[in-house]
């Protein structure tokens, strides 16, 4: 895999205070890089540095191996980004918005438009008024400005904020389209942890300026214990069962209904134990373990990592 974005040891200083505590991550080509966190974890800091908004106060940011540092011409000009909303005029079309954008920048084809437009799926609505569009659209006509130049990086800040379900699918789809068919690097940020599992192949948990997690997302929700659910026939059989582990087992039940944490190595024990007790099994179904549960496993409920 080609790394596309190096982060070395940054760090941000303001007037004394350490904002941004020695990060270090690489993403790659055709991956979708989570970054989550909870408000006032450092995300749109790390953004605005990487993208040179911001000054690093320690460490580098690599680009295509270049340094936004040393070299910031060279570094920027692989990267597309939407960092505060993206500026655009409402009374004027899709179209002349983009051409608008296009011009200020060098060799910028009509084709190249078109194929940019296609890209997110305006080529139908790009002629009507942007005041006609739905926010969703809005979002994609700032990701076609920022596609023009071809960026091999694309940063989004928290780029479902504010839209619908069917928005939020929508550019959910898009930025996978782009990370696995054009093969972009792309990194988005959030604080919504469902979100962050639907859209990213790995995951940086940012807390309190410092990465205290970086996952692939299958490892990270699967983590170690998952809940299955059993439907059985005798509830108390199944609590013995399950007590009569050492150590015993956690579980929840209602009715013929029984939710179990197991590791994947102990399903089949358990199921074992069932069987030879006499407890008849209809179903067992892992339930699926969203990020929300895993992010709330390894911080407590003052947001501080107990495990990671
Ligand atoms: N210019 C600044 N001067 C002082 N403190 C700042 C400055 N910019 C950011 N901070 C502080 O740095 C911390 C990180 O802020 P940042 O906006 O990067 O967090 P975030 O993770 O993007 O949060 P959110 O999800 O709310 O956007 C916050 O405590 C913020 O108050």
């Amino acid at each position: 895999m080609k790394t596309v974005v190096q982060l070395q040891s940054v760090s941000k200083v303001i007037k004394g205070k350490t904002i941004i505590d020695n990060l270090t991550f690489d993403v790659y080509e055709g991956e979708v890089f989570g970054f989550l966190g909870p408000n006032g974890a450092g995300k749109t800091t790390t953004i605005r540095m990487i993208v040179g908004l911001m000054n690093i106060s320690k460490g580098d940011v690599l680009i295509s191996g270049k340094s936004i540092k040393k070299d910031f011409e060279g570094a920027i000009k692989d990267v597309g980004a939407i960092v505060e909303n993206p500026e655009l005029y409402k009374f004027m079309s899709g179209y002349q918005n983009l051409k608008h954008f296009a011009r200020m920048q060098k060799g910028i084809t009509d084709d190249r438009m078109k194929e940019v437009i296609e890209l997110v799926g305006l080529t139908d609505r790009i002629h009507d008024k942007v005041k006609t569009y739905s926010l969703g659209m809005r979002q994609r006509l700032g990701l076609a400005q920022c596609l023009l130049h071809k960026p091999k990086l694309l940063i989004l800040d928290e780029p479902t904020n504010g839209l619908d379900p069917a928005g939020i699918r929508e550019i959910r789809a898009y930025i996978r389209k782009l990370a696995q068919e054009e093969g972009m690097a792309v990194i988005v940020s959030s604080h919504l942890l469902s979100e962050m599992e639907m859209m990213c192949d790995r995951i940086g948990i940012i807390q309190s300026g410092k990465l205290v997690d970086v996952q692939q997302v299958r490892d990270f929700v699967e983590g170690s214990e998952q809940v299955y659910h059993f439907e059985i026939n005798d509830v108390e059989k199944i609590k013995a069962v399950l007590n009569g582990f050492d150590p015993g087992i956690k579980f929840e039940s209602q009715g013929s209904q029984v939710q179990v944490a197991l590791t994947k190595e102990q399903v089949p024990d358990v199921i074992r134990a069932l069987v030879e007790s006499g407890v008849q099994i209809y179903s067992v179904m892992p339930v699926a373990k969203t990020l929300e549960d895993r992010f709330l496993e390894i911080t407590n409920d003052k947001g501080e990592v107990i495990h990671a």
